[in-house]
């Protein structure tokens, strides 16, 4: 049995029989503000409130493991490298179960039949987050790079212009979709995405990000499609 189907029933399990969730599970279960806040655990259970604890460690551990890089890759522009997070099997493994909890919180009603990556870090962890999810992995790529019809989306980002592309029937009309990357800086790259997404008829029901840099205020390119990051850069 795969791990994302043990970790869909434990949560839906937990409503039903009342068996506790671990307390990383109860900490994002308990609060869809645990995304981006310091103070998840006030007034929470103390299973949660010590979930909130471990969930805020793993990510101090992920935003640990994170490198800048000055004026790469043009002057003016800090880049934030997350290869790293990919390096330590463990970290890896802490990055993938907080994306996918975080999803299993921001999508109870609503699961996403696929999961789309955008080219190129999205590909990290798109496909095995698909996996834990059971959802199908469709990418994102730039253009060029796809064989047979694809839609097209122009877009501008934090150092460029370029284009993003999607196979004609990778996603089909009605199924429910979501957008994940590694960042959001300006917004344009997961608007673009989106756009594609609603091309094919897909049902664009979120976006997951594991780092965002929220003074570029990507999010407000993103037409209030609810938007979940995991870590947010403090510059
Ligand atoms: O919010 P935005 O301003 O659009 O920027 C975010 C995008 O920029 C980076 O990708 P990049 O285009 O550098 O490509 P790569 O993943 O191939 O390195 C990053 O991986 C995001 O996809
Ligand atoms: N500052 C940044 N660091 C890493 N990737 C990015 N993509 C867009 N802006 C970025």
């Amino acid at each position: 049995m795969s791990t994302s189907t043990n970790t869909a029933q434990s949560l839906a399990q937990t409503s039903k029989d009342q068996i506790p969730p671990t307390s990383v599970e109860a900490a994002v279960l308990a609060s869809s503000a645990t995304s981006n806040s310091n103070d998840a655990s006030r007034g929470q259970p103390p299973a949660a409130a010590a979930g909130a604890a471990e969930l805020a460690s793993t990510k101090i551990t992920l935003l640990g493991a994170l490198k800048r890089f000055p004026d790469f890759p043009i002057p003016g522009i800090q880049f934030i490298d997350i290869l790293p997070l990919f390096q330590d099997p463990a970290i890896h493994t802490a990055l993938l179960r907080a994306l996918e909890l975080q999803v299993l919180e921001f999508a109870e009603h609503s699961k996403p039949d696929v999961v789309v990556g955008l080219d190129a870090r999205g590909f990290l962890f798109g496909p095995s987050l698909a996996l834990r999810l059971n959802a199908s992995f469709v990418p994102v790529r730039k253009q060029g790079k796809m064989p047979g019809p694809c839609v097209t989306a122009a877009y501008e980002k934090e150092y460029g212009t370029d284009f993003f592309q999607m196979q004609e029937g990778a996603v089909k009309p009605g199924q429910k979709v979501l957008v994940v990357d590694d960042i959001i800086a300006t917004g344009g790259s997961a608007a673009a995405a989106g756009s594609l997404v609603k091309q094919l008829g897909g049902d664009l029901i979120g976006y997951l990000f594991i780092l965002e840099i929220p003074f570029l205020n990507g999010r407000s390119k993103l037409d209030g499609v609810q938007t979940v990051t995991l870590l947010e850069t403090d510059e």
